[in-house]
């Protein structure tokens, strides 16, 4: 309700109640929403994928003006769902979420007669760089129905679906996971009444995955991988660090530091090299190899062992991370490997997987899923601000979360 009445002070026009919501709360979060909003046109995400006419009835009683339907219920169920839509005097909108052939169903459900077609990709779909944009400009050249765009959008997409034929913008996380939701509001307003205005460069993915993973933290990431991930026993060497990057690896051994050395010159500049020696009481790692990563642009260091030279290694300011700090060096022998598959901190590491370390620790997260893994995490992070303003308005963390009413039941 608080977000709600802060995305209305924002400018929305429309209020959509989403279909988690709707799930916890059912049909009362319309009437609610109805009762507190009686001008504003209230979405109902229904998702409606079979008994149509049921549920645009229980929707449109409880206060909805437009109901969704699932574009892949069988034509069936759109059709009893539109009846139903007519008699109740409410619009019904199709999502096109999952659709196998997306345009070839929107000309269907057009001549079937729905309102208005979604176009839109789910929020998991969004996690692996899915987006609805490219879909707009090619459906709206071929209904007459309205066309509705969501699935991530933000200043620059919103933009760019309303220059590619959107007629409304569906717009959640952009605007309900922020600390200020009515600024937040403004800002996508801005940019759907004056598109030609937000045509920021789109990032590549790799590009994309880098900016959030330095924007986020490695609890974040931890969080979104569900607890996996976190190496034990390593930390920072630097106060204030961050250290963002693909790994090249090291298996070495106690008293041996000759390939850790000569993985420098092995990295690619923006590399951290994770080093696996398992030594507490010798060093692989000191401050002469740190100056010479400085200078071939690697990242990071992560050493499953000890470093020495602290001084020296926060006057280069290199980011670098261990179990302990000792006096002793090894000699260079040259027993081990470069970009073998190690075990760093007890996590497995193997060469290209994103390694994030920052005050907290370090976190691997493996290659397959790192632009997965930095969307969700950066999905935490905005949750958390959201938290963190609510905190700050007075509420206590336990009322927040409503901890007791999710707690498992028995
Ligand atoms: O229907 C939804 C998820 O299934 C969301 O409401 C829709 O995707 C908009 O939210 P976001 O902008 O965060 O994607």
């Amino acid at each position: 309700m608080q977000i709600a009445k802060e995305a209305v002070e924002g400018g929305i026009d429309w209020i959509e109640i989403g279909t988690p919501f709707i799930k916890s709360e059912g049909m009362d979060a319309i009437r609610t929403l109805r009762e507190n909003f009686p001008e504003h046109t209230i979405v109902a995400d229904m998702k409606i994928a079979d008994t149509g006419s049921l549920e645009v009835e229980m929707a449109a009683k409880a206060g909805a003006d437009i109901v969704m339907v699932m574009a892949t219920a069988d034509d069936s169920t759109i059709k009893d769902a539109l009846q139903a839509a007519q008699k109740y005097g409410v619009r019904l909108m199709a999502d096109l979420i999952s659709t196998p052939k997306p345009v070839q169903r929107a000309v269907e459900l057009d001549r079937i007669g729905v309102d208005i077609i979604n176009i839109h990709m789910g929020i998991d779909q969004q996690m692996t760089g899915k987006t609805p944009v490219d879909l707009v400009f090619e459906i709206a050249s071929k209904i007459r129905a309205d066309i509705a765009v969501a699935g991530g959008l933000d200043e620059q997409t919103a933009a760019r679906s309303v220059e590619a034929g959107a007629d409304i913008v569906i717009v959640g996380g952009n605007i309900i996971h922020t600390d200020n939701v009515t600024e937040a509001t403004k800002k996508i307003r801005r940019s759907v009444d004056n598109p030609q205005l937000n045509q920021a460069k789109k990032l590549d993915m790799d590009e994309e995955m880098r900016k959030l993973f330095m924007e986020i933290s490695t609890p974040n990431i931890s969080d979104a991988m569900h607890r996996q991930g976190a190496m034990k026993n390593i930390k920072p060497m630097l106060n204030d660090t961050k250290m963002v990057g693909p790994a090249i690896t090291v298996q070495t051994f106690e008293g041996d530091w000759a390939k850790t050395v000569e993985a420098i010159d092995k990295a690619k500049e923006g590399n951290v090299i994770v080093i696996y020696n398992g030594s507490s009481h010798i060093a692989p790692w000191g401050g002469l190899a740190t100056l010479s990563s400085l200078n071939r642009g690697i990242a990071g260091v992560v050493v499953d062992g000890a470093v020495r030279d602290i001084e020296e290694i926060r006057k280069i300011g290199l980011p670098i991370f261990a179990t302990s700090n000792v006096p002793n060096a090894g000699d260079p022998k040259g027993f081990g490997e470069v970009n073998a598959l190690i075990n760093c901190g007890g996590q497995k590491v193997k060469p290209g997987d994103y390694i994030i370390g920052d005050e907290n620790g370090v976190v691997v997260v493996p290659a397959e899923r790192a632009y997965e893994i930095a969307r969700r995490a950066k999905e935490v992070q905005k949750t958390e601000e959201r938290l963190f303003d609510e905190i700050r308005r007075g509420g206590t963390l336990s009322e927040i979360l409503k901890l007791k009413k999710w707690e498992k039941q028995k």
